[in-house]
């Protein structure tokens, strides 16, 4: 009898929704050399050793879009398992923040209102994106998840 493979831990994630006062929300791509780099997400990053998911989430906006934030309200946690780590999104909405947001890590920004046109969106996003959708009376488009195809009537280029 073979032993069951040993449980994998959580990565702990804080992220945020950015709510701007006209009901745009903030996405932001993944920069090269990150998994799913190219995909887009919402803004934030990893629980570092001893801190919580608000102190994290203050944190990786400063870094990553320059912004000081307001509150932090929490809203849910998801989980995503990817082959890279298993995930335990911590979700947070932010109506007010100082500073306009810049992309500092070689991002790319876009304020969406629905339906979205960024695309593809990472998988874990998907449970939010489904009730932020509902609470605006709008529909998810499942095509958000899924990453670009060449089409099948433009043959593939001969340099590739
Ligand atoms: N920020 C963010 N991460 C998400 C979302 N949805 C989702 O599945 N994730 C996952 C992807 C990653 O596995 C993980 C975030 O890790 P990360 O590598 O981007 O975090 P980080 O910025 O701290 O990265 P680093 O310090 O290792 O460069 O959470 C989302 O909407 N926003």
């Amino acid at each position: 009898m073979s032993a069951a493979p040993p449980a994998r831990r959580h990565t702990e994630v804080a992220v945020g929704i950015l709510v701007r006062a006209d009901g745009a929300l903030l996405f932001a791509s993944r920069p090269g050399g990150k998994p799913y780099a190219g995909y887009w997400e919402f803004p934030g990053g990893k629980l570092e050793a001893g801190e919580t998911v608000e102190q994290a989430l203050r944190r990786e906006l400063r870094e990553e879009l320059g912004v000081t934030i307001g509150p932090v309200e929490r809203w849910q946690a998801t989980e995503h398992d990817y082959p890279h780590a298993l995930v335990r999104l911590h979700w947070c909405k932010v109506r007010a923040w100082e500073g306009e947001p810049q992309a500092r890590e070689g991002q790319e920004l876009r304020w969406q209102r629905w339906p979205l046109d960024v695309r593809p969106v990472l998988p874990g996003a998907r449970p939010v994106l489904a009730r932020l959708a509902r609470e605006e009376g709008a529909e998810l488009d499942e095509a958000v998840f899924e990453p670009a195809q060449v089409p099948a009537d433009r043959p593939p280029s001969p340099c590739a």
